[in-house]
């Protein structure tokens, strides 16, 4: 039962029996994002004060120019969850391949792996915009024991046992869901702990907040354009407001808790849009679902789509339910 204030590993520990598959394993996972997301955080906030504001120098699989704090919060993350040998396996945006991690006698033996984007937003590193990690975890389909497959990353987003995100904003949270609704957690930066801030989120049906890069409008698909018209012009009797951060975790975040729709369409420039499906859109459609909205390539529920690689890219409607089915029938219609 979720307590106002109860602190993050509280929480944790008086929630493991809801899940089904208890062990402590998933609990002892969630305790290691947690612990990331602090080293995280620290450098986030000090970023202008030390050299870690920049490009990298390097260019990850995605063709992205990497900045000092992708590789910084990669390796942050990377570092804890090996240290804890409780992943079998870790995808993320920064590496080309997923990590096969060993546990304590080299024997496999982890049930979980865990897919993540360390830093979401990298555009707003260097102007102090929030940013964010978004982290995405599976129970492996291969038997325990013998290494990880690829096998085990690409499994449909309705497998996800946890996802959650980390938002280094004006707070710092994190906000999670394992299957039994989302609860949203926030550091109290003097002591270094995470308190229970926003129990139970939810999504309000119906919003007011569109968000999407219109800098792309001229293109983007038919549907989106007639949708994006929609919500600028005809919306009835309350008008809309355009909102875009620029950084997925900051606009979804936004948008739980006033109401709203993030896209990032296909369009002539990105066939597939930009997004990734397993460590962006599978882990903040689970939490969107999770909190009674809606997430979508415009067609398909994205939880049920079958990821074929591990970076692929999808378009991509996340949000309020009655907004995201509006964008879908003017997608349909427009078909
Ligand atoms: O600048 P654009 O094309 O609008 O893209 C912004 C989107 O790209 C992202 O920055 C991609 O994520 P990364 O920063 O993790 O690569 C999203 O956070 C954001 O919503
Ligand atoms: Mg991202
Ligand atoms: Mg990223």
């Amino acid at each position: 039962m979720a307590r106002k204030n109860q602190t993050l590993g509280e929480f944790i520990i008086e929630n493991q029996s809801e899940f089904k598959y208890s062990s402590g394993e998933l609990s002892r996972l969630i305790n290691a994002i947690r612990l990331a997301a602090k080293v995280v955080n620290h450098q986030v906030n000090k970023a202008g004060l030390v050299d870690i504001l920049g490009e990298a120098g390097d260019t990850n699989i995605q063709g992205e120019d990497q900045q000092k704090l992708d590789v910084i919060a990669n390796e942050a993350f990377i570092k804890t969850l090996k240290n804890r040998e409780i992943v079998c396996g870790i995808g993320s945006e920064e590496n080309d391949d997923f990590i096969t991690v060993e546990g304590h006698n080299d024997d496999h033996k982890n049930k979980y792996v865990i897919l993540m984007d360390p830093l979401d937003g990298s555009s707003n590193i260097d102007v102090n915009v929030s940013v964010g990690t978004i982290f995405s975890i599976y129970r492996r389909v291969t038997p325990s024991g013998s290494p990880v497959t690829i096998e085990d990353f690409l499994q449909p987003g309705r497998n996800q046992v946890a996802a959650g995100y980390i938002i280094y904003g004006t707070s710092t949270m994190l906000v999670y869901t394992t299957g039994h609704g989302v609860n949203g957690f926030t550091l109290n930066p003097a002591i270094g702990t995470f308190y229970l801030s926003h129990p139970n989120m939810k999504f309000p049906e119906e919003g007011s907040i569109y968000s999407v890069n219109e800098g792309n409008y001229t293109h983007f698909p038919q549907g989106v354009k007639n949708y994006i018209k929609y919500c600028q012009e005809e919306s009835g009797n309350r008008p809309y407001t355009s909102r875009y951060i620029g950084s997925l975790v900051s606009d979804i975040h936004r948008n739980m808790i006033k109401g709203g729709i993030y896209m990032y369409p296909k369009s002539s420039l990105n066939a597939k849009g930009k997004l990734r499906l397993l460590y962006e859109c599978n882990p903040m459609a689970f939490i969107t679902e999770q909190a009674g909205g809606k997430a979508s390539d415009g067609y398909t529920s994205i939880l049920d789509l079958q990821p074929k690689e591990l970076h692929e890219r999808v378009p991509f409607f996340c949000g309020s339910k009655k907004m995201v089915e509006k964008a879908e029938d003017f997608m349909a219609k427009s078909l």
